[in-house]
């Protein structure tokens, strides 16, 4: 017979083991879903769509959306090199972000009530059809490192995001955290450079994929059509265009790529469809 010091480290070991993405709603809901756990092997190779083809979408759907507001863009424009500023032609008509999403993307998504009984809000296809593999939402917030504190911010919170590594995203748009991811993007903002977005804070982002903090979780019934993946920013990204990404680090002094997380389509996803990605993910 095993001893109880025995059970319980092979408990700890079993537990220590999830990757649980959403740490309250695992606790109390693991019992009820656990048909819908999601296995992935260890080394950060949880990705559906590789991280170059996550760049490339994102570098094409900012540069839409600096093209359509150009007009504000003039000060940060004349910053910039010639070969940059020729890179962004004045735009026949201006147009909703809303409209842009489509045009670029073939898709738009939006926030409503969700489908669910008491599920509170929901994201969902508003327009066009989102393809298997292609990218659909990010998911906001600032970024904290293992080890930095956010007990505070984390009290009464659901939309506190834990990466596969530990690495944990603060996704909710209201009260301490607010303040600070608000307080984060002045500090590293510089002059008319903007270094992440704070308009997913209300109820109009600038950059309409970064509503992926209101995708409910799937269930027994409603299979998740959409996966969170892990998105380094690389170096390279193009300084006018980080002010579409809606992440900011919490500590200035953090070396390498800033964090993201971005949520790919498992198949095909119609108009009308409302968004379910996997809280629960088990790494093997
Ligand atoms: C990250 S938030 C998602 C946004 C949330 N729906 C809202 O309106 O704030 C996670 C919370 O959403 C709710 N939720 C998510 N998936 C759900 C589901 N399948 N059924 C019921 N509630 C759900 C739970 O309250 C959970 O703590």
């Amino acid at each position: 017979m095993p001893s109880p010091g025995s059970v319980l480290r092979a408990l700890l070991t079993r537990w220590r083991s999830y990757k649980y993405r959403f740490v309250p709603w695992v606790a109390l809901n693991l019992a009820r879903n656990r048909r819908t756990l999601r296995y992935v092997t260890s080394g950060g190779r949880d990705k559906v769509a590789a991280d170059a083809e996550v760049c490339s979408s994102l570098v094409a759907f900012f540069k839409a959306l600096f093209t359509s507001d150009i007009s504000h863009q003039r000060e940060l424009l004349d910053l910039l090199p010639a070969s940059t500023r020729a890179m962004y032609p004045a735009p026949d008509a201006s147009e909703q972000v809303v409209d842009v999403m489509y045009k670029c993307l073939g898709f738009s998504i939006d926030r409503r009530p969700s489908s669910l009984d008491a599920a509170g809000t929901g994201v969902f296809v508003s327009k066009g059809l989102v393809p298997k593999g292609a990218l659909v939402s990010m998911y906001p917030g600032a970024v904290y490192q293992c080890h930095e504190p956010i007990f505070f911010q984390s009290i009464g919170n659901p939309f506190i995001f834990r990466c596969l590594d530990g690495i944990l995203i603060d996704g909710n748009d209201r009260g301490i955290s607010k303040s600070v991811y608000r307080s984060c993007s002045g500090r590293d903002r510089l002059g008319p450079l903007e270094m992440c977005d704070c308009t997913w804070l209300t109820s109009a982002p600038r950059n309409p994929l970064a509503v992926g903090q209101y995708v409910n979780n799937c269930s027994n019934e409603r299979a998740a059509n959409v996966c969170y993946q892990e998105f380094d920013v690389p170096p390279s990204f193009p300084v006018e265009l980080r002010q579409y990404i809606p992440n900011v680090r919490y500590s200035h002094d953090v070396d390498g790529p800033l964090r993201c997380v971005v949520l790919v389509a498992l198949r095909d996803i119609r108009c009308g469809e409302e968004l379910f990605s996997n809280y629960f993910t088990l790494v093997q």
